[in-house]
């Protein structure tokens, strides 16, 4: 792919950083486990890996959020490189491209596809990792690979280095970037759900986490001021999102079923995986393997439901809780009865805006590097 350097010229051409765009490439030899096709390209309908595929140096992106954790995910980064350089330099293209700015990963993701990266791998936390996989999607359809199915598609990578990390938690990984580099050099890839959330404009917008409506996606919303306190911003969002709060009425579709009234919703929460707000296991049974989300409504809750309850969220045992309910869907639609349109919705952490909105799941949509 001679182009890279190309694309991160473009795309940081957008934002005027063209004139040193953070690119390098590696020239070193492939370590052994990452010649073995199969890991790599395990998949039917011709991506088994061809003997040019094989031959070929596979392009790695890096997408790394310069502010994640507060600075500390850049700092793990730079001392990272070396290691990615000996472990994967061997027979990878590795292309470090640092965000500028909110949305930038979206299209360094494209641009990287299109230029038929063999994986964009996310370094940051939940958001930087949702904004990739916004990458991953152009006008509602995904990007093509100009390889396409002769060749192979492009799969996303996570090296976790948030505050949150949450989407990590599901798989049991940690933010330690070299478990995260043998992940990458096993090349093992699974493909996962991914939710796409539509709304009045008919935007299409995508998350692989949790989606999550009113109290928590409120939230969320004031814990991102408090990023500063590592993990204690959830707590202090938390606090901030309850002076004021209202348990509100929902009409909600389920499965394109009859519409139905949940009262006093706390708050309705969409799981692709299972972890969100920094460790709540909110989504106990969700998997992003299933074709399903696990949709888990709080209702009539109290602010001291939450005090005496809080460590079941976290334990993810509050299912059996009184005026909790789960239920496994592959859509949902959520209206706000008060007209108010003030509910909040938020998907991977970040702030989508108010209902209403439609929430489906395509299964299988991305290969993920496991
Ligand atoms: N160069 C940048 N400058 C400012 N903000 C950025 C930049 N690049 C990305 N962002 C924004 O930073 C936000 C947070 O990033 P990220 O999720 O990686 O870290 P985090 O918030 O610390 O971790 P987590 O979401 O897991 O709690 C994202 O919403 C993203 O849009």
């Amino acid at each position: 792919m001679s182009s890279i350097y190309y694309y991160h010229q473009i795309a940081f051409g957008r934002v005027a950083m063209a004139a040193k765009p953070s690119v390098f490439r590696a020239d070193h030899p492939f370590p052994p486990d990452l010649s073995t096709d199969r890991s790599i390209y395990p998949r039917g309908g011709g991506g088994g890996g061809g003997p040019s595929s094989a031959s070929r140096r596979r392009d790695l992106v890096f997408v790394v959020n310069p502010r994640g954790a507060n600075g500390r995910t850049v700092k793990e980064w730079k001392k990272l490189l070396p290691y990615l350089r000996s472990r994967l330099g061997a027979h990878c293209n590795i292309c470090e491209s640092l965000t500028s700015g909110p949305s930038h990963a979206i299209d360094i993701t494209r641009e990287a596809i299109r230029e038929g990266a063999n994986a964009v791998v996310a370094v940051g936390g939940d958001g930087t990792l949702h904004e990739v996989v916004n990458g991953f999607f152009w006008d509602g359809k995904p990007v093509a690979n100009p390889e396409g199915e002769l060749m192979h598609s492009t799969a996303l990578g996570l090296i976790p280095l948030g505050t949150g990390s949450d989407f990590a938690r599901t798989f049991g990984w940690k933010n330690d970037p070299h478990e995260a580099v043998e992940r990458l050099a096993k090349g093992l890839r699974s493909r996962v759900d991914v939710g796409v959330i539509s709304g009045e404009s008919g935007e299409s917008h995508y998350f692989i986490n949790v989606a999550d409506i009113h109290l928590s996606a409120k939230a969320g919303y004031y814990a991102s001021n408090y990023k500063r306190f590592g993990n204690l911003c959830y707590v202090l969002g938390s606090l901030q999102a309850f002076m004021g709060h209202r348990n509100e009425d929902l009409r909600i579709r389920i499965n394109e079923g009859e519409w139905k009234v949940y009262s006093q919703v706390t708050a309705l929460c969409i799981g692709n995986a299972k972890y969100f707000g920094g460790g709540m296991m909110i989504t106990p049974n969700a998997d992003p393997c299933s074709g399903n989300f696990e949709v888990v409504i709080l209702q009539d809750f109290k602010w001291y439901d939450f005090i005496l309850k809080l460590h079941r969220l976290y334990m993810g045992t509050h299912l059996s809780v009184k005026n909790v309910s789960s239920r496994s869907v592959h859509s949902i639609e959520v209206e706000d009865l008060s007209g108010r349109g003030s509910i909040y919705i938020q998907s991977d952490g970040e702030h989508l805006g108010f209902l209403p909105r439609k929430i489906c799941i395509l299964p299988s949509a991305i290969e993920m590097i496991c």
